[in-house]
């Protein structure tokens, strides 16, 4: 436990045993102040378009080969920043705040390219932590939607993450599908105080137009010894050989090989590419639901290192939180989610499910536009 501040080795240790003893709900586990983050999960949504050029690229590909290998390339892209961002600018992964019902996280990428990609981020549910989300860029004409929840266990020192949900990205201009299903992942170095994600089995990205790609992944010691490796097979339609594979570090560089001309060229380095910082409103101009403001004072105090300012302000929160639920039990009212909405899914979706041969969900969290673009959130 070498990277845990001297005075919280105990406290470590006990919360390492916390967390063997865990039901698998993450939240529900108090963990030591080093580890906390003053950043809440309802944010991390924003890790999928913190590259706005690999983002809308997939929309100016006319074929439908290509464009299928850039949505994979955009996939493989934001892997970086959802799964090692924190490691960069913190030190080590961090325990997010956990969102309390109802909190919005918005923002918006101003980009020359790109012009303008809107963010919308909610969190649906509670018990489980369930956060919804949409991402859009207008001018290009491609959509992001998607939830999701995590499911965890924990084995000796190492925490187990499976995630539940999918995203789906539309590309407008060709009436065109992607559903992808979400990495499960784990966390090593907590004994030594120093978590990181790493992440394991495997995605799938399922296209309306037939093509898909299935990504394993593996830590170090598989393949290549190294952390973050991947190996993509990328296929067209019930095809049983793959026409391309992709190899290498989904942090670092990876290669693609063309199946058929055995041509090997590079196909993204994720260390030349810089992320585009989100444009979030001033806190002063964001209602009191939305992330930021409302865990303002615990993420001051996070900064700080003030413990007991964090467990006051955070007991606040929670507080008024268990007072809402209380009041709406009583009067038998139900807490109406703002700009998503939990639906049974008929479309596309379902159909692209059991084409990727995955058990499509019951119901799906559906973004609803109009709620957003009427409300004054939309003035971002
Ligand atoms: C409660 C256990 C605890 O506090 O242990 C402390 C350690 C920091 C390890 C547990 C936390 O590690 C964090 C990593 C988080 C995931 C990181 C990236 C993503 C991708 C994003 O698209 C969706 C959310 C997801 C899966 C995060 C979920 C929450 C994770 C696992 C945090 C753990 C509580």
């Amino acid at each position: 436990a070498s990277a845990v501040p001297a005075q919280q080795r105990g406290p470590w240790m006990t919360f390492l045993r916390s967390l063997a003893s865990s039901k698998g709900d993450l939240s529900s586990i108090t963990a030591p102040p080093f580890i906390l983050s003053g950043t809440s999960l309802v944010e991390y949504s924003k890790f999928w378009a913190e590259l706005p050029d690999a983002f809308v690229a997939p929309t100016m590909i006319l074929d439908k080969e290509e464009r299928a290998l850039a949505v994979l390339k955009w996939f493989i892209a934001t892997l970086k920043g959802q799964y090692t961002s924190r490691n960069e600018t913190l030190g080590s992964e961090k325990k997010p705040l956990n969102p309390f019902l109802g909190e919005v996280f918005l923002g918006k990428w101003e980009t020359e390219t790109e012009g303008t990609t809107i963010l919308v981020s909610e969190q649906v549910s509670h018990h489980p932590p369930v956060t919804a989300y949409a991402i859009y860029n207008d001018i290009y004409g491609i959509e992001l939607q998607g939830y999701n929840g995590q499911k965890a266990s924990f084995a000796t020192t190492t925490l187990n993450v499976r995630q539940v949900g999918h995203a789906v990205l539309y590309i407008k201009k060709f009436d065109e599908y992607y559903y992808i299903t979400l990495p499960t992942l784990h966390i090593e170095g907590l004994f030594y105080g120093a978590p990181y994600v790493e992440l394991e089995q495997n995605t799938l990205i399922q296209s309306s137009s037939g093509y898909r790609a299935t990504i394993e992944y593996s830590g170090k010691g598989y393949f290549s010894g190294k952390k973050n490796t991947f190996k993509a097979k990328f296929y067209a339609g019930e095809e049983s050989a793959a026409l391309y594979t992709i190899s290498g570090q989904w942090s670092g560089k990876s290669t693609i090989m063309n199946e058929h001309t055995k041509k090997e060229s590079l196909f993204y380095d994720a260390t030349e590419h810089n992320v585009v910082p989100l444009i979030v409103k001033p806190l002063d101009q964001q209602a009191d639901y939305e992330s930021r403001r409302a865990w303002e004072k615990v993420a001051a105090a996070v900064q700080v290192m003030d413990y007991d300012t964090i467990h006051v302000e955070k007991s606040k929160i929670e507080n008024q939180q268990r007072e809402l639920r209380k009041k709406e039990k009583e009067l038998g009212i139900k807490w109406q989610r703002r700009y998503f909405e939990l639906i049974e899914d008929e479309g596309p979706l379902k159909d692209l499910a059991e084409l990727a041969g995955v058990e499509p969900d019951e119901k799906v969290w559906r973004f609803d536009r109009e709620a957003f673009e009427h409300s004054t959130d939309s003035k971002l």
